[in-house]
């Protein structure tokens, strides 16, 4: 009989007092995979993680996590699992690397504390008590407890928010190095180049609902799909967005950018090319540059919910962007 999925959640509801912070959640992490659950401000990403690691009972739906109920098989779950919170878990006074043995010493087979300590350059600050860290070292050693006891799963919430460029490569280096090793990693993020570069599938999140699944590459490839930037020298005439679309046929997406360029999304192949290019010397529009691109994380998150990752959770939908990705998984 296959394992169970280390995250298994079904229609996880989620409230607090009028705020709804999980509408029907669901999402399957793979035993062994870092799955990245990547969304704005708000989405609901903490919540979602809190309920797999039993803080917070599912007020509606289901979650399994290495097969166990969070809430009902905590004490069986804890020692399999590690926490990095977003802030926080450690006391205030004590030193750093006192904190980190502490917590090495309730497991029974925990990774050698200095190597960690050196791993992730807490060294420097050994001896200075936790509120005195640096925010970047306090994330640092938040990870260090997390995954000192040898988990099989982790779960990071927003593992290098604030960190240096450095300190981020550190924390990559040592998630993917989790994996090799056959841990799952779980972790939140809203940086869309730490979800391309780490995750094996990213879930992507919003108003507290999983609106898409899949690689990094499944969801930025749109299957043939891709993204032609087109920049004209003079303004485009009225209607053009319409006029181009339905010279482009279905299948096809165009996104008025401003008043001398847009964006289609559609097949990326030289029929296109061509009908953009005829286009353009029907309507008396030189183009200044035709940019062919791959998608990117944003431009699937802002295909999906019509405004950008980076806006938030509030802010109002654009009104030139139209949804066209499908929903994946
Ligand atoms: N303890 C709480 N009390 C009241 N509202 C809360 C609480 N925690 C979260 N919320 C609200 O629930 C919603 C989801 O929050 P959550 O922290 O789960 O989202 P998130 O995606 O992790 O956001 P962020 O990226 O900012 O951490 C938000 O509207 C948030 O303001």
């Amino acid at each position: 009989m296959p394992a169970d999925p280390a995250v298994l959640v079904e229609g996880l509801q989620m409230r607090y007092g009028d705020t709804v912070a999980v509408a029907g959640m669901d999402l399957v992490v793979e035993r062994g995979e870092i799955a990245a659950v990547l969304g704005p401000n708000g989405a609901g990403k903490t919540t979602t993680l809190e309920t797999c690691e039993g803080y917070r009972r599912p007020q509606a739906g289901r979650v399994r996590v290495l097969g166990l109920d969070p809430v009902h098989q905590q004490r069986e779950l804890l020692p399999r699992i590690g926490v990095m919170l977003q802030a926080g878990g450690a006391w205030s006074g004590v030193r750093a690397v006192e904190m980190l043995r502490h917590v090495a010493a309730l497991h029974a087979h925990p990774l050698p504390v200095e190597d960690l300590v050196e791993r992730l350059g807490l060294d420097e600050c050994g001896r200075t008590p936790y509120r005195r860290l640096s925010g970047g070292q306090q994330q640092r050693l938040g990870l260090a407890m997390a995954v000192v006891g040898r988990p099989e799963l982790v779960f990071v919430d927003e593992p290098t928010a604030g960190l240096d460029p450095a300190a981020r490569r550190t924390t990559w280096a040592l998630l993917e190095e989790l994996r090799s090793d056959g841990v799952t990693v779980v972790l939140t993020t809203h940086y869309l180049d730490e979800a391309e570069r780490l995750a094996d599938r990213v879930h992507i999140i919003d108003h507290g609902r999983r609106i898409a699944t899949g690689s990094p590459l499944e969801l930025t490839r749109g299957g043939t799909h891709a993204t032609i930037r087109l920049v004209v020298t003079e303004p485009f005439p009225p209607g053009a967005p319409e006029s181009l679309r339905a010279s482009l046929g279905p299948g096809t997406d165009v996104t008025a950018i401003d008043e001398r360029s847009l964006v289609i999304s559609g097949p990326a192949d030289s029929t296109t090319l061509g009908t953009v290019s005829r286009w353009c010397e029907a309507q008396g529009v030189l183009p200044e540059s035709l940019n062919l691109g791959q998608r990117t994380l944003e431009d699937v998150f802002l295909e999906l919910t019509g405004r950008p990752l980076a806006a938030g959770a509030d802010e109002a939908p654009s009104v030139t962007a139209r949804p066209s990705a499908s929903v994946v998984g």
